[in-house]
């Protein structure tokens, strides 16, 4: 793995839901003991009364309050982070998420017994990114991209979906970014799949994982897919009995895990019910995804709970939108729960079609920058995604969604001025 130390830049539809709306633990059951968490005492300082005002605010969308705020907080891991750490800071002037600093190295190390050594990074943004793009993004971009990626070491892209072209034009194109990129090496490409139609094309493009998706939401899944949560299990067994005989693998995807722009907060059995159909139907993995980005880690951490009481950790991974700005300590909560696999997508590109404001899923960047500063391998080059997120952001003619590439890019432009 390189260095990421050394960074630098040089390179609608009608069927549309309501805006999302933030979602307080208030709605949530109660919290049992999780490994790696203090639970409040009703003496700690950490604790606040129910419904205090954290700070944060109330959120007033269409009539309905809802506050970000906890009834309870989690001490906060109890360390205390020592003295600035000037080695960071590199002789080129820019910022390394490592420390070497002796006096704070073993901060890391404190947090190893609750973070993994290792996660797996599933990048999205070819999908669930472009998808919801304005303007159609030619298949060859798509696939330049996709191969930027893959060199930057990110061992899963999803590259397309092969849904209708009437619900999703911006992935009508599916057959031929499949034919740029099935032949690439090294890397696990799995494809959306709605029904059989979608799956047999799929396989006709080369395709050799499928992905599946339903939804947590009865109201998000008709919007999506046009249909309900029952009738969307049953085409999915079909895609899972015929992916089963063909040994093509199959990830799931549960939508709306915290919450629904039409339904709001989503009780996290209903979560864990349709999470346990896809396994039981054979998916090795189930992404537990908060579409439009209004779970913290108040209620993040009590739908995992319910879900990892019927699916193993291992066979789980998180997938974040940043509506809020909740994406990372979301993702840190999951990776203490023991869930080691992500998603995210490049440059923060993203959104859902059906979830009007939405904003993008977690930049895979920013996540690659915190799992480095936490000693957590990713096996992913810094510098080369970098790039590739540098690229489809000049494509689409704005700024990278990436807090990380903003800062890195910012920070090369005035090292290059002195
Ligand atoms: C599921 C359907 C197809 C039902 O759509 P429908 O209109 O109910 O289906 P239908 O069976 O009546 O078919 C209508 C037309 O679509 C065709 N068709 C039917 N199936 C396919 C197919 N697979 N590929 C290509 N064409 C297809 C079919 O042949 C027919 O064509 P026509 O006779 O009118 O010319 C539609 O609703 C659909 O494609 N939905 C997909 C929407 C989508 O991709 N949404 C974004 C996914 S992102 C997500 O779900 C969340 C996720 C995973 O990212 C995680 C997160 O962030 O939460």
């Amino acid at each position: 793995m390189l260095d990421p130390c050394r960074a630098s830049l040089t390179a609608s539809s009608s069927k549309m839901s309501s805006v999302e709306q933030p979602l307080g633990r208030d709605q949530f059951p109660s919290l049992s003991t999780i490994d790696g968490f203090s639970r409040c005492s009703s003496r700690s300082s950490a604790c606040r009364p129910r419904g205090e005002d954290m700070g944060m605010g109330n959120c007033f969308i269409e009539g309905r309050s809802w506050s970000s705020s906890n009834s309870c907080q989690h001490q906060a891991f109890g360390y205390e982070y020592g003295a600035p750490c000037d080695s960071r800071y590199l002789a080129d002037h820019s910022y390394c998420s490592y420390c070497n600093d002796k006096r704070t190295r073993s901060i890391p190390n404190k947090f190893s017994r609750f973070v993994p050594r290792y996660v797996k990074i599933v990048e999205v943004g070819p999908r669930d990114g472009l998808q919801n793009e304005k303007n159609v993004v030619p298949a060859s971009v798509k696939v330049e991209l996709i191969h930027r990626l893959v060199s930057s070491g990110l061992s899963v892209v999803e590259p397309t979906s092969f849904v209708s072209p009437k619900w999703v034009p911006q992935l009508a194109d599916a057959k031929d970014v499949m034919a740029g990129v099935r032949n690439l090496k090294g890397v696990r490409l799995p494809v959306l799949t709605p029904n059989l139609k979608g799956f047999e094309a799929a396989v006709a493009a080369g395709a050799t994982e499928v992905a599946i998706f339903a939804s947590a939401s009865e109201s998000f899944s008709r919007s999506n897919i046009n249909c309900s949560i029952e009738e969307s299990l049953s085409r999915y067994q079909a895609v899972a009995q015929s992916a089963k005989k063909l040994s093509i693998p199959v990830r799931g995807y549960v939508s709306c895990a915290v919450g629904c722009p039409v339904e709001g907060a989503i009780p996290p059995s209903k979560v864990a019910y349709v999470a346990k159909q896809l396994y039981d139907m054979g998916c090795f993995e189930i992404s537990i995804a908060d579409t439009i980005g209004v779970g913290t880690p108040g209620t993040v951490l009590p739908m995992l709970e319910a879900v990892m009481a019927v699916v193993p950790a291992e066979n789980l991974a998180v997938h974040f939108h940043d509506t809020y700005g909740q994406s990372l300590p979301n993702i840190l909560v999951s990776l203490q729960m023991g869930i080691t696999t992500l998603d995210s997508s490049v440059a923060g590109l993203g959104g859902c079609p059906y979830a009007k404001g939405a904003s993008g899923n977690v930049a895979t960047e920013d996540v690659v920058y915190m799992l480095n500063g936490l000693g957590v391998q990713t096996n992913v080059d810094l510098q080369k995604l970098l790039l590739a997120g540098d690229f489809i952001s000049k494509h689409l003619g704005r700024p990278s969604g990436s807090k990380t590439a903003i800062a890195l890019s910012r920070m090369t432009a005035d090292a290059s001025k002195i």
